[in-house]
């Protein structure tokens, strides 16, 4: 069944939800161009989640997404706490920050039943989850407002065990993909292989519709995937340039600019492996470490460092999320970009220009 059946939607295009770089401006906007526009609410508090929710239903009749992390809440290692605030003391020293001042504490927070009280205000079509899915107890509630079930695999097993758990369709997450590993049944990160092998072996092992995801950046990307058997495609860092996306004026840069070439796993942000543009203090303390406090811990100790050398005009130790194949980013509208990667024409002249 191709996605537009499923979910409702016009064009077989999910933008990818990406805590951290968008709210509603750019969910609505791919909504309204009739693809699927998706609100990562794992950064959110309740009240910035009601009001996001909100404020989407009111700019759009479309259907949308709204997506969860939802691990395990981690147990505090005191050993890893001190070995990791140990391995970023010489940079507190650098830039001038108190070490007995650093807070730790979780930064992302996984889906409750606070968050489905507020989600039941709105009932959206769509809620998609990382890292594997919350107890059927949640699920049910979920499924009970009617809205579809999507969650990410990395692995064809994963994909399996999200089927028999009864998920509408799976989003085949392969190596390229920025942010994230929604990796759930293994840690291993040999595991995970590229989409457009990941995605064929998909489909043959489930019947629910598989989605791909990572690396696809244009209309040809587009058609590969569903050449190959999915029914649909969610796209992620190909939007992170649209004006209604928030990214950071340094995280644009980095995008615009040769470095986004170089991308790496790295868990040095939060404690789960995430793909990002390489920067300072990924290649000084190495991308992945074994002494980093479990997700999403490790981000308390790091934040004062990155708003400090974000002050200084520094992205050295910012998350710089990204995909291997920042090719498709474009200063353009989401609605615009959505159309284009439907293999749509557009409207404008400049932006014709980038069809051909
Ligand atoms: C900046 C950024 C933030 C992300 N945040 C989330 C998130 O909050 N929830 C989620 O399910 N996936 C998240 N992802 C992963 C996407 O869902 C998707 O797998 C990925 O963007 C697809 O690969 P691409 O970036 O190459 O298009 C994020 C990706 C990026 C680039």
């Amino acid at each position: 069944m191709r996605m537009q059946a499923l979910l409702g939607v016009e064009l077989p295009i999910i933008q990818a939800p990406m805590a951290g770089v968008q709210g509603s401006e750019l969910a609505i906007a791919v909504c309204n161009a009739g693809g699927l526009g998706s609100l990562p609410c794992a950064m959110l508090s309740l009240d910035a989640m009601r009001q996001e929710l909100a404020v989407i239903r009111m700019r759009t009749t479309r259907p949308f997404n709204v997506n969860f992390f939802c691990h395990s809440p981690p147990v505090p290692s005191a050993v890893r706490e001190q070995a990791w605030k140990a391995a970023l003391l010489p940079y507190f020293e650098e830039f001038g920050i108190d070490p007995t001042a650093v807070t730790s504490g979780p930064g992302r927070h996984p889906f409750n039943e606070e968050a489905a009280d507020v989600l039941a205000e709105f009932r959206p079509e769509v809620v998609s989850f990382h890292f594997g899915l919350p107890s059927a107890k949640l699920l049910a509630r979920v499924r009970s407002w009617g809205s579809k079930i999507l969650s990410s695999a990395t692995t064809v097993s994963e994909a399996r065990w999200l089927e028999a758990q009864g998920v509408d369709a799976i989003i085949a997450q392969g190596l390229e993909a920025g942010g994230h590993r929604g990796m759930f049944l293994s840690d291993d990160l040999h595991t995970q292989i590229g989409t457009f092998a990941l995605l064929p072996q998909m489909v043959k092992a489930v019947k629910v519709p598989v989605i791909a995801a990572g690396g696809i950046a244009d209309a040809n990307g587009v058609a590969a995937a569903l050449a190959l058997g999915a029914a649909g495609v969610q796209v992620g860092t190909a939007y992170m340039l649209c004006p209604e996306a928030t990214t950071s004026t340094l995280h644009r840069a980095a995008l615009m600019s040769k470095e986004s070439e170089l991308t790496a796993l790295t868990n040095l942000f939060t404690g789960r492996p995430a793909r990002g543009i390489m920067n300072r203090i990924m290649r000084e303390l190495g991308p992945i470490r074994a002494d980093v406090p479990a997700f999403p811990l490790a981000t308390s100790a790091i934040a004062p460092l990155r708003q400090a050398a974000e002050a200084r005009g520094i992205d050295g130790f910012s998350p710089l999320w990204a995909g291997q194949n920042a090719s498709g980013c474009r200063e353009i509208p989401a609605a615009s970009l959505t159309r284009l990667l439907a293999g749509l024409s557009v409207a404008s002249e400049p932006l014709a220009e980038l069809e051909r």
